[in-house]
């Protein structure tokens, strides 16, 4: 807990009137509490004034005081568990460099630190996650705050044509955590084919069967039924997955809409991807569960792990001669400073942040680094290509005749603030309303592969259901798209569906804008370039409209909104004309930037990382986070980012421990789960069933 000392006037004030109304008066009345009591309330009010300064003021009306009810009611600000020490000064020398403190950061940070004879350091340019960003109802405040790079892409005419100059916005974290404090925290693996795609590429150690320990290392699963399933899902890990605590009566009936399409209700994490089912969330009884809470604050009173904040990184450090990466230099309280490493420099900046940093340290396309005047260190031509996202389609939403969603001024007062605060539950605890999920094939898709090419996220919300305050802004629509879109709908009970598309052709990339290392990076993002992914998106709308008609969801009187968009109104409207010219509007980024490092065999001109994830041509360099996918992976790539990390931190182990010690920690590690999941597969062999270990069932 960060206290200010000096307090605002409505900090102070919140902070005072939480406890007078509290029982807490009583008890504060004994004269040693009372000193607690003052301490509490000067944290309460630093609290408040912190994350107002990150989030802005004046948002959210509610804010102050919901910050004020979590600090008092929350124990666990005050437990030794709290949030890492930002060193004072960084020292010459550490073992291993991690640049971002993101998702993959921290989880590398954390498992190297595991070695007490090693020593890290994690250099991250933002600063500590807030009270404020624990809270999954709000997570679209966090977009364009300070916990945001606030990335915008070149203005291209294939996308995002309604919105601000045609320019997508890309929400990235910039805080300890990275984009998992930002993001709507959905738990989903991906496809087994996607990664026995990455083996059949050249990369050993890939397939499904290779990562699967991986996803259930780091699980903790909190669902007792899917737990039982101990081939697919692990317990015990440092990441909690728990089911969301807050469903309206639409989440369930998106469920029985997906029976009537013929669909199964299936665990999307298990057997089986393709069907309908509830979300699972990286939340913890009811809070974000962020990278760096699971995986940073265990590791926090470590003495061998130094944590450094607004640490831009702006360069690698190479050996003239043999091109090994030495060190970093990064600008901490408006100095630059430098670091060496001895052993490694990790890169897990995220899929825009790696990239521009080898190509400002002179590893990247040779004539890219020409053109900004660099000096090249090696010639890498993928550096920054092969840039993959999902996309769906914003703004498909249902009008329904009863006041049950996710309508945010019904939603968010003091009642629900006390509710979330004291009982970790209630409608604060929706992740902006997504409830559902379903994986289905549009004929493109062969539907025996069970590798579907569109997802339905579920939402009992829309753009509409915050009267066009903050969705509107996170995805930089044109107030003139929104008002005449949905002005006269503002505030009404809706529920939405966002169609995702799962396996894009198009192809974007990043360059550099200039040599300046603060300076953001050019991104294009290339979408619906290629043709075969409009015609997906385009049967995903349609099938998003018809999940809408069916008797499950018109229970609740579900009518589309189908006024046509103003850019396509010259065309007839339910004609894949239409929706050709549709999709490329209101084009929503799902913010699974990744790819622009990509893992691949020495015979790929375009691979960047080996398949033990370390830089062609740089010794001492790795990328370890979402740049390295090959390939996107069918899903939500959250999950996978972390397995990415557990795998790339124990291949590290693997080479820089003896192969004693390498394998003493491994049988320290395998949790006792892999044991039965052996045992289980010997079983299956020897003709047993594993239906009733299968969530599925
Ligand atoms: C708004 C949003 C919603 C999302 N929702 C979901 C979801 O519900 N489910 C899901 O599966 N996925 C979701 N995602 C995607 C998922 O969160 C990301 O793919 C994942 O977090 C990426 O992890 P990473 O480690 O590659 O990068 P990040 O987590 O982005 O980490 C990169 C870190 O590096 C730091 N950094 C960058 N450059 C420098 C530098 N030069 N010096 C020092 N530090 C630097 C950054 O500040 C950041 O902390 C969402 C993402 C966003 C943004």
């Amino acid at each position: 807990m960060v206290v200010v000392p000096a307090l605002g006037a409505a900090a102070s004030s919140v902070a005072g009137l939480l406890f007078k109304a509290s029982s807490a008066s009583t008890v504060a009345a004994s004269a040693g509490l009372a000193v607690g009591a003052s301490k509490l309330s000067l944290a309460i009010a630093g609290a408040i004034k912190l994350a107002t300064a990150i989030i802005g003021v004046g948002k959210l009306t509610i804010i102050p005081f919901l910050i004020a009810a979590i600090a008092y009611y929350n124990y666990d600000l005050f437990d030794p568990e709290n949030r890492p020490f930002n060193v004072k000064e960084v020292d010459r020398v550490y073992d291993f460099i991690i640049v971002g403190g993101g998702s993959a950061g921290s989880v590398l940070a954390s498992r190297l630190s595991e070695i007490p004879h090693w020593k890290i350091l994690l250099l991250e340019a933002g600063g500590h996650e807030t009270e404020i960003s624990d809270v999954p109802l709000l997570s679209l405040y966090l977009h364009k705050s300070k916990m945001d790079w606030k990335y915008r892409t070149q203005p291209q005419n294939t996308a995002c044509q309604a919105m601000k100059d045609k320019r997508c916005c890309w929400t990235r974290g910039k805080v300890l955590g990275g984009s998992s404090v930002l993001n709507t925290m959905l738990y989903i693996r991906g496809n087994r084919r996607d990664f026995d795609q990455w083996a059949s590429f050249g990369n050993p150690g890939w397939s499904y069967e290779d990562i699967l320990p991986y996803f259930r290392k780091s699980e903790d699963q909190r669902n007792p039924y899917l737990a039982k399933n101990k081939r697919y899902h692990g317990t015990g890990g440092l990441w909690t997955v728990q089911d969301s605590p807050y469903n309206t009566p639409l989440g369930p009936a998106f469920l029985q809409a997906g029976e009537e399409m013929g669909y199964d209700i299936v665990d999307v994490n298990g057997e089986q991807q393709t069907g309908f089912g509830f979300y699972q969330f990286n939340m913890r009884r009811g809070s974000r569960a962020s990278a760096a809470k699971c995986f940073l604050r265990p590791a926090r009173l470590r003495k061998n792990l130094h944590v450094a904040l607004f640490s831009h990184t702006t360069k690698i450090l190479t050996h003239p001669e043999t091109k090994r990466a030495t060190g970093v230099q990064f600008i901490r309280n408006g100095k630059l400073q430098t670091a060496y490493a001895t052993r490694e420099v990790i890169l897990s900046a995220g899929a825009i942040g790696s990239p521009h940093l080898m190509m400002l340290s002179g590893i990247g396309p040779a004539e890219e680094l020409q053109r900004v005047g660099l000096p090249l260190v090696h010639h890498l031509p993928g550096v920054g290509q092969n840039l993959q996202d999902h996309i769906a389609v914003g703004g498909i939403a249902f009008l329904i005749d009863y006041p049950i969603s996710v309508v945010m001024n019904r939603m968010v007062n003091i009642n629900t603030a006390l509710r979330y605060a004291i009982t970790e539950d209630g409608p604060l605890t929706s992740s902006v309303g997504l409830e559902a999920v379903a994986f289905i094939n549009t004929k493109y898709a062969n539907a025996s592969d069970d590798w579907p090419d569109i997802s339905f996220m579920m939402t009992s919300a829309s753009v509409m259901s915050d009267g066009g305050s903050q969705v509107k802004e996170a995805h930089g629509l044109t107030q003139e798209f929104y008002d005449y879109m949905y002005g006269e709908v503002s505030n009404r009970d809706v529920f939405g569906v966002f169609p995702m598309m799962l396996r894009p052709k198009s192809r974007g990339f990043i360059k550099l804008a200039s040599k300046n290392p603060l300076r953001y990076p050019l991104l294009y993002h290339n979408y619906l370039t290629h043709p075969d992914d409009v015609n997906v998106m385009r049967e995903g709308v349609k099938a998003a409209v018809a999940m809408g008609e069916t008797k499950a969801m018109k229970r609740f009187g579900a009518r589309f909104w189908s006024k046509q968009l103003p850019n396509c109104k010259h065309l007839p409207h339910y004609t894949d004309e239409y929706w050709n010219c549709a999709i490329r509007q209101y084009t929503m980024t799902i913010y699974h930037m990744s790819g622009t490092a990509k893992m691949g065999p020495p015979t790929d001109p375009w691979a960047v990382v080996d398949p033990q994830l370390r830089v062609y041509g740089v010794p001492g360099l790795r990328v370890i986070d979402a740049s390295i996918m090959p390939t996107i992976t069918n899903g939500n790539i959250h999950a996978p980012v972390i397995m990415i990390a557990e795998k790339g931190a124990d291949m590290i182990k693997e080479l820089w421990l003896t192969p004693s010690e390498y394998r003493k920690k491994r049988q320290l590690e395998e949790p006792l789960e892999l044991h039965n999941v052996t045992e289980t597969l010997q079983q299956e062999e020897r003709g047993t069933t594993f239906s009733n270990l299968n969530g599925n069932s």
